[in-house]
């Protein structure tokens, strides 16, 4: 997260921390809570990483430091990458973790509400976006807020891409507050009528923070239909 602040503890309790093991240990990405055993995250972060046994889920936390080795983890029992998925700027970045055994909701640990496909044009006026990714790896949770930005303003800032309903934008014209690396998986949470929802999923941007390019995020109410399949099967 560029520009953002610290959080406060419990105030994303679906945020959680991707690990991979596998000589060392590390951050990979974020990831959403969405059930007692299901995880929202980006398809870059898990496609080249695709086996399960190597992935350790941290709910509840705020801090990295807080991340020691008897710190309890959830293990991932399946991985499933949207199968039109290519390449983050092509869309369909979206994937499903499933833990082994199903979490226990705390005040620290809790699901967002996914939304629906008719709330996919939903106009949110109070998102944030987080994560522990850069600059410079931090320690706690960063949050920073950004508005939505409409498809075309988006389209003309990324002319060579395809910006289309499958993806949202967020950022400010100045730049300076953004998503970056490492946050990517993580949640776009929109507080609408006094709910919070995953809007969408930090997904790409060309660098970080810079004026007229904004951060681009799956649109999550646009792949409602395939995440209840997966998931209710
Ligand atoms: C390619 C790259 C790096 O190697 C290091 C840092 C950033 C980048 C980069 O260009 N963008 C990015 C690479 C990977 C995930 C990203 C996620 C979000 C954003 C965003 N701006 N909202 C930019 C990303």
């Amino acid at each position: 997260i560029v520009g953002g602040t610290d959080s406060a503890p419990g105030e994303w309790p679906w945020q959680v921390s991707l690990h991979v093991k596998l000589s060392r240990q590390r951050h990979i990405c974020g990831g959403s809570i969405i059930s007692n055993q299901w995880i929202l995250t980006a398809a870059h972060c898990v496609v080249s990483l695709a086996n399960p046994n190597i992935w350790r889920v941290y709910a509840g936390i705020l801090k990295q430091s807080e991340i020691k080795a008897e710190a309890p983890f959830f293990r991932v029992e399946e991985i499933i990458v949207h199968p039109q998925y290519k390449f983050a700027q092509m869309g369909y970045d979206i994937a499903l973790m499933k833990l082994e055994t199903p979490m226990n909701f705390t005040d620290l640990q809790l699901p967002i509400c996914l939304p629906s496909k008719e709330d996919a044009d939903t106009l949110y006026t109070n998102c944030w976006v987080t994560g522990w990714g850069y600059r410079k790896e931090r320690d706690i949770l960063q949050k920073v807020t950004v508005p939505l930005m409409s498809k075309e303003e988006c389209q003309v800032r990324y002319r060579h891409r395809n910006i289309d309903d499958r993806v949202i934008c967020a950022g400010y014209e100045d730049g300076g507050k953004d998503a970056c690396k490492g946050d990517s998986g993580g949640p776009l949470s929109c507080k609408h009528d006094e709910l919070w929802f995953l809007a969408g999923i930090t997904s790409w941007g060309e660098g970080c923070a810079r004026p007229r390019q904004p951060g681009v995020y799956t649109n999550v109410a646009h792949y409602a239909d395939w995440i209840l399949e997966k998931t209710e099967a």
